[in-house]
């Protein structure tokens, strides 16, 4: 298990257990997250009582959090939670160090009795705008769709396509949402840690490994990751050889990106990788791109490259429009949000959008994992039904806890 910073958690729990208790009961939207690498937790609450939906044109957006499905909406709209109330904790600071500056909360009841709230508020009735869920992808029905995916690649109407499953798990009645994101943030700290509750659309909480656009001043970042494989051995950053199939799998994200490059005619990027990086205790590929858009004079390269981007081949396959409408027609639920994009827009001089992996959507006493493999011309069925069951163990592990770790 990779260590974070060392965290002065006890306190905290006991406060963002009461904060979100409380926001969650009086049908609040929130956010909370940590970036990869980061010791900051942030905190973001719209009380305005409305479910906002605006067009993800970055530049223009008040500081907030977005979030969009896998399947674009007609009207091209991501769900928005405006940042009524925002703020950080540096994770590396002890409670008492901040908590005089923290929003006060008046009535402060113990952790478990704030567990038990938040699991009352965090289930909503129905979806608005998204499609009917239906929760049931059997071994089967998964493997027969990573077979028809090889059919059509071998048909050359596909390159690479990413089929995936919904796994449901029983959520024990002591679930303790603050505890799992606790463990979350320690277990994985390259991860975007992640938690929001929109009450007409659901609670989702996740660790996505993959960035779908970032900006930070004049910088643009984004990058593309596929392959996977488990951790083992000694020093696996260094020493993991990958196959043929995994190598050209990643290299069709980056060609994916590339050609998105050229389709605007930006020329002047730098692509770093590809390296082995870790995700949790799985290994992939990642390349990363970074472009200036001061000097490119590209300054909404963020909104550009976002709606050429998704869904990327690394959640959808390539051409992009064919293994939409393969995944529209033989995978057999909606995604909703998963394989979507989620991340803070305009907070603190930076836009952070990752894709909305390593999740779970959180339901009445239980959970609703999700995960796809991407599949080339030599994928191996019952192979890539392992990867997505060790996927979805990334978040299923810290969903039910015991207290020792
Ligand atoms: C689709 C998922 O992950 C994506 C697919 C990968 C792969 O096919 O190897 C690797 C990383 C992600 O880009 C997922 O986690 O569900």
């Amino acid at each position: 298990m990779q260590s974070a910073v060392a965290i002065q958690f006890d306190n905290l729990i006991h406060y963002l257990s009461n904060l979100l208790a409380k926001n969650l009961e009086e049908g609040h939207q929130v956010a909370v997250w940590r970036q990869p690498k980061s010791q900051f937790l942030h905190i973001l609450i719209d009380s305005t009582g409305e479910t906002k939906r605006v067009s993800p044109i970055l530049e223009e957006l008040t500081p907030g959090f977005i979030v969009h499905p896998f399947e674009d909406q007609e009207d091209k709209k991501a769900y928005f939670l405006q940042a009524s109330t925002y703020f950080k904790i540096n994770l590396q600071l002890s409670f008492e160090d901040y908590k005089n500056d923290l929003n006060d909360i008046s009535e402060i009841k113990s952790i478990e009795e704030s567990a038990k709230r938040i699991n009352k508020s965090l289930i909503t009735d129905g979806i608005e705008g998204l499609r009917e869920t239906h929760f049931e992808c059997t071994r089967q029905d998964f493997i027969n769709l990573v077979e028809k995916g090889i059919e059509e690649i071998k048909a050359e109407r596909l390159n690479k396509i990413v089929p995936a499953k919904l796994k449901k798990i029983e959520l024990h009645e002591q679930f303790d949402l603050v505890k799992s994101i606790k463990r979350l943030i320690e277990s994985y700290p390259n991860a975007f840690v992640n938690f929001f509750h929109i009450p007409k659309v659901g609670s989702w909480l996740g660790a996505s490994p993959e960035v779908l656009i970032q900006t930070k001043g004049d910088q643009f970042s984004t990058m593309s990751l596929a392959g996977t494989q488990k951790v083992s051995g000694e020093n696996p950053l260094k020493n993991t050889a990958w196959t043929q199939k995994e190598i050209e799998e990643q290299a069709l994200v980056s060609r994916y990106i590339v050609d998105c490059f050229k389709k605007i005619r930006l020329r002047e990027y730098d692509e770093i990788g590809p390296k082995t990086v870790m995700a949790g205790n799985l290994l992939h590929l990642r390349s990363d791109f970074k472009v200036n858009m001061k000097n490119t004079n590209f300054p909404k390269l963020g909104s550009v490259m976002l709606e050429l981007l998704h869904p990327t081949s690394a959640v959808c396959g390539m051409p992009r429009k064919e293994a939409f409408d393969f995944l529209r027609l033989h995978e057999k639920f909606d995604r909703s949000l998963f394989a979507g994009f989620i991340g803070p827009v305009n907070i603190e001089d930076e836009t952070a959008i990752y894709v909305n992996l390593r999740t779970a959507r959180l339901m009445e006493g239980f959970a609703i994992l999700y995960a796809g493999a991407g599949v080339t011309e030599d994928s191996i069925p019952e192979k890539e039904w392992e990867e997505t069951e060790m996927k979805c163990d990334i978040i299923g592990r810290h969903l039910n806890l015991t207290d020792s770790l």
